[in-house]
């Protein structure tokens, strides 16, 4: 059998992760990213702006140049983040033939159109597969080889479970599913909630209070992928509840980091990509827009954009009318 061949795009913290997953799952692995600083770490076993302290394996061929690293590709892993997606596939799409799939990585919702991943692939490269791979995953852990399992879906479960088989190695277990809606939804919502986690944690309000939040977080995160036509066994998941677990409870989410410093009331300029501030914005206005009911999600929203204090968001979550816990 000739080798598989898997280009990486994206030179972060965790497109590097990824394309040492794919590495030690004994694929021929390019890296593709925009800085020739982080294309030359890469190639000798480092990539010390997003991976620091981490010194691994070489064999990955990183390059800056798209085109080359496109060529002859079997699969490819967008692995930018989510408000890039669309610039990055305008680019690719002259590069990449159309039977290619395309594994989006990333985890959120485009914040100006409220369009899914997936649909801004389908829109842009109508021709090509999608599919996207998910779960509780930091990139330290992965890029480190510690053990993890997330999901790959795909609208057709036969090329899902074929990418799973293809992504597996003795450290990352994929397992696979069709509902590729749920598992996007899922990553993507999650940010939102790690937020508002990590904004209990920093404003001090105890641990109570926190698992209080994530549970009722994930009552919204179910009844949105719902609204979404998302299947609820996907958000009770690897993507969902498995990665929400995840990153509403541990400082190494950026998310969560990004929270703590909103909830001390510290400057939050500068910080690393936290995804779920977009996402909190777009999913606010899309659940407004459904009358879908989100007021965690509101008030994060609220919050980022300085239109309340902490003190008055959980004012407003604390005083909202009392209801049977399962409506
Ligand atoms: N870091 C992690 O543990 C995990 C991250 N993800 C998701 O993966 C996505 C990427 O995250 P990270 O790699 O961690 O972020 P990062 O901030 O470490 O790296 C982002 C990379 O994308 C590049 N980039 C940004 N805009 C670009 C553009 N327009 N064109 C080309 N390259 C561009 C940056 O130069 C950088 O190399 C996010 O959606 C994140 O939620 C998912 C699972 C785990
Ligand atoms: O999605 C992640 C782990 O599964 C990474 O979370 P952060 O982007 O919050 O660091």
């Amino acid at each position: 059998m000739s080798a598989y061949k898997v280009t990486v795009l994206g030179g972060g913290a965790w497109g590097t992760a990824l394309a040492l997953a794919m590495l030690r799952a004994g694929h021929v692995v390019t890296l593709w990213a925009r800085n020739a600083d982080s294309v030359e770490a890469v190639a000798n076993g480092q990539n010390p702006r997003y991976l620091p302290g981490i010194t691994f394996e070489t064999g990955i061929a990183a390059t800056t140049d798209l085109a080359k690293a496109l060529t002859g590709a079997d699969c490819v892993l967008v692995v930018t983040p989510a408000q890039a997606l669309r610039s990055v596939l305008g680019e690719v799409k002259p590069h990449v033939a159309s039977h290619v799939p395309l594994v989006l990585c990333a985890k959120g919702i485009e914040r100006d159109t409220g369009t899914l991943l997936s649909a801004i692939a389908s829109e842009l490269l109508p021709e090509n597969p999608v599919a996207a791979l998910s779960g509780p995953s930091f990139a330290t852990d992965v890029a480190r080889g510690l053990p993890t399992a997330v999901v790959v879906a795909a609208e057709d479960d036969e090329r899902a479970a074929a990418l799973a088989l293809r992504f597996s190695a003795a450290n990352l277990r994929c397992y696979s599913t069709d509902d590729l809606i749920g598992v996007e939804l899922g990553g993507a919502l999650k940010n939102i909630f790690a937020i508002a986690a990590g904004a209990v944690t920093g404003a001090g309000l105890g641990a109570s209070a926190q698992a209080a939040l994530v549970t009722r977080g994930f009552v919204e995160l179910r009844r949105i992928g719902a609204a979404f036509g998302a299947r609820p066994e996907t958000l009770m998941g690897l993507s969902g509840l498995g990665d929400l677990m995840l990153t509403c409870s541990s400082a190494q989410s950026r998310n969560f980091a990004y929270g703590v410093a909103l909830g001390k009331g510290e400057e939050l300029s500068g910080r690393p990509l936290a995804e779920g501030v977009a996402t909190a914005y777009i999913a606010a206005r899309l659940t407004r827009e459904r009358g879908i009911e989100a007021p965690i999600v509101e008030a994060v929203a609220a919050l980022l954009d300085k239109a309340i204090t902490i003190n008055e968001a959980v004012a407003g979550l604390m005083t909202r009318p009392l209801r049977a816990e399962a409506d």
